[in-house]
Order: C-alpha cells, then structure tokens, then sequence
C-alpha cells in the first residue's frame, strides 16, 4: 500500500542541510551527467511567459471575461501542464506564514527532526517523514534537497506516530531543556495545524480548477472533483533546498511529473528555482508574489486521456539563498482505479492512450520510477 510501504534502500544518503554546511563543492553522488545539467537561468527572456489564469474570473459573470479566462485555462493546461493561479482568495498573510512554518521546521535541531524521520529502524526507507532521496542504487545520483511528506488525509491513514496529537511530557527533563523541547514542538504542531488548514483551502481551488478543466472537455463539471471524495488521499511535501555552492552542477530536484491528480504548491517569493519542460525548452517559473502553482498531475493526464499534460519539471538551486516550497499533493482514493474517463475514449478517435491502475500501485510505482529517473506514467502509456 503506497502509505505503509517500506523499500530496502542501498545506503542512507546525507542531510543535504548539514552536508552543504561542510563543503566547498557538492560531492560527486549529487553532481549530475553533463547532459543533464541545469543551465541555472533557463529561458527567463522566454519566448512565450509561464501562463498566469486568474481564478476569480474563471466564474466572472460577464461571458466574454470568463471566456477569456477559460481560453487560458485551456491553453495552460493542453500546451504548459502548469500555471500560476492569481486571484484564488488565500490571504497573503496566510501564505507568508505557511512558508514560515516550512522555514521554521527546517530551522529546528537536526535531532528534533530526525525524530519524524522517513527511515525505519534506520534502514528502510517510507513515503512520509523527514529526510532525503530513497536510494536504490550505488550510482544514483540525489537531489539537492532535503523533504518533510506528511499524509494529511484522510485521518485514518495519518501515521500518528509522525503526527503527535498531545504534546509530550517533558517533565522529566531539566528546566532549560523543557523551555527548547516545548519551542521546538510547538513548532511542530504549528507546521501540523497550518498544514491541515492550507490542505481545505487548496483543495477549495483544486476543486474549482478540476471543475472548469472537466467542463473544457464535454464532462459534467463534478467529473474530477467528486473523485477526490472522503477516502482520498492528500500528501504535503515540505521542501528545503540549500544553497549549493556549485549550482550548474547539481539539481534540487530532478525531472519529475507529479503522481497525483493535481498539485497546488507554494513558494518561496524570494528566491525562483522551478522549472519547467515544454517542447523540449526549459523554462523558469518567474515568482510571481501570492500566486500559487498549479500543477496537473499524471492522474488528469490519464483520466483526460492525454488531453491535459502532467509537466516535466525540475528545480535548480542557487549559491546565495537556501530556498524553501510546500507541494500539496492531491490523489485518489488509493483503492480507486486511474484510467481515462470513458467519455474520452473512442477507437476511432481517440484510442485508450493509458492502461488501468490502481491509485496505490500508482504512487509506489512513483516513488520506484523517481529513484531511477524515469517516469511511472510511461509503465501505463500504451503505444500507439
Ligand atoms: O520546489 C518546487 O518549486 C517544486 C517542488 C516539486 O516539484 C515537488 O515537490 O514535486
Ligand atoms: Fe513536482
């Protein structure tokens, strides 16, 4: 099952956060083939700017406004994969604190985080936690970051050991070490209580985003958004990407699509890093100050059946700033099948493009695919 699966890894790899503060150059497991390095501004004087849609509009009561916005919408999602969403009702004062509390858990002592880490009994590697790059092999080359995953829905498949609900006693420990221990997880429950109120509110605009992408195609508008009903899961990942001393040499993360039905992330607005891939170009994602990204995942690729595209993209790090994002992660039921929507699939026109899989076969394929560097939706794409 994609939460409570455990792999064998082939060795532990470093915290990238206290490794980059002891070293001048990025050592040769995380520096990256020469074809495959990062050319750290991409096209910011690009031919054609990273789409921006503004939610707002998507339901303006004026027709030719909403039409405008959707032919964005439509143009976003079939030609980039991904857009910057403006206009989506989060107060930016809310934003700011959930990339403060990102920043603050990373901000913590390396012990009080190990305590969520991703590994078991220090040697398998699990979804959630704290922690870096599953390890398969002896030549895979890491990422250039470090990540906290959190399954924040449904409730019952939170692992609760990661997930404190009481505070614990401190009692037996001397005054000045109760004082940290409680800061430190105050912090914690900060990063808990945000996390849970950031999750309604984006899947509030995932869900209008799912409804306007379904009504683009012919589907009822609920078509998508129902899918993401009371068994589904949402994952947080809490990203942290430290300075790098050589940033042409290494890739904060690598190039990935997303395994979930559809991502929102928050960044940084300080510091740009993500980028991605369209029509064989990589492009930087600009900052853009409140916006949230909005990134179709490999599970709209499929239920469209290729009419929507799950981006390639990849993040690149910087030599002066440490950059910190927060990717909500919404997928299906993990007992739910993932295929393209009936309505979408005829054998004269529009052949079945992707095979049927089940939602957790889905995600543990994903994290497998990602190790090697390859992609889990080309094991279910059928040729043409
Ligand atoms: O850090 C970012 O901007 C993107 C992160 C991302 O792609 C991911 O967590 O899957
Ligand atoms: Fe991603």
């Amino acid at each position: 099952m994609a939460d409570g699966h455990q792999w064998k890894i082939v060795k532990i790899p470093p915290i990238v956060q206290e490794l980059a503060g002891e070293v001048h150059e990025p050592p040769s497991q995380y520096v990256v083939r020469e074809q495959d390095r990062p050319s750290v501004a991409a096209v910011s004087g690009m031919p054609e700017p990273v789409p921006i849609v503004d939610l707002s509009r998507l339901s303006a009561s004026d027709d030719e406004d909403r039409a405008g916005e959707l032919a964005r919408l439509r143009s976003a999602v079939e030609d980039w994969g991904l857009f910057l969403a403006v206009g989506h009702g989060i107060d930016p004062s809310f934003l700011g604190e959930v990339i403060n509390v990102t920043r603050g858990f990373y901000e913590l002592p390396l012990e009080e985080k190990q305590k969520y880490s991703n590994l078991v009994n220090g040697k398998e590697f699990r979804i959630e936690g704290y922690g870096d790059d599953m390890v398969v092999s002896e030549e895979q080359i890491l990422d250039w970051c470090d990540r906290f995953y959190l399954i924040v829905e449904p409730e019952s498949r939170i692992a609760h050991s990661l997930w404190p609900t009481q505070p614990p006693s401190f009692r037996h420990l001397s005054n000045l070490v109760q004082v940290s221990c409680c800061l430190n997880f105050s912090c914690f429950f900060l990063v808990r209580d945000v996390v849970r109120e950031h999750t309604v509110r984006c899947r509030e605009i995932a869900g209008l985003v799912l409804a306007k992408m379904a009504g683009l195609l012919g589907l009822q508008e609920g078509y998508f958004a129902g899918m993401l009903d009371e068994n589904a899961m949402t994952y947080a990942r809490f990203n942290y990407y430290p300075r790098c001393p050589r940033p042409e040499q290494v890739l904060g993360l690598k190039p990935h699509s997303d395994a979930s039905v559809i991502t929102v992330a928050s960044m940084d607005d300080s510091v740009s890093g993500l980028q991605v891939l369209r029509q064989g170009v990589w492009y930087d994602v600009p900052i853009v100050p409140n916006a949230l990204l909005i990134n179709v995942g490999d599970g709209i690729e499929i239920m469209s059946n290729g009419a929507f595209k799950s981006p390639v993209h990849r993040v690149v790090t910087n030599a002066e700033r440490d950059r910190v994002s927060l990717a909500m992660f919404y997928t299906l039921d993990p007992e739910k099948e993932l295929e393209p929507a009936p309505e979408l699939v005829d054998d004269e026109r529009r052949p079945r493009r992707y095979a049927k899989t089940k939602t957790k076969d889905y995600v543990t394929g994903l994290f497998e695919t990602f190790a090697r560097g390859t992609r889990v939706i080309d094991t279910v794409r059928i040729s043409e």
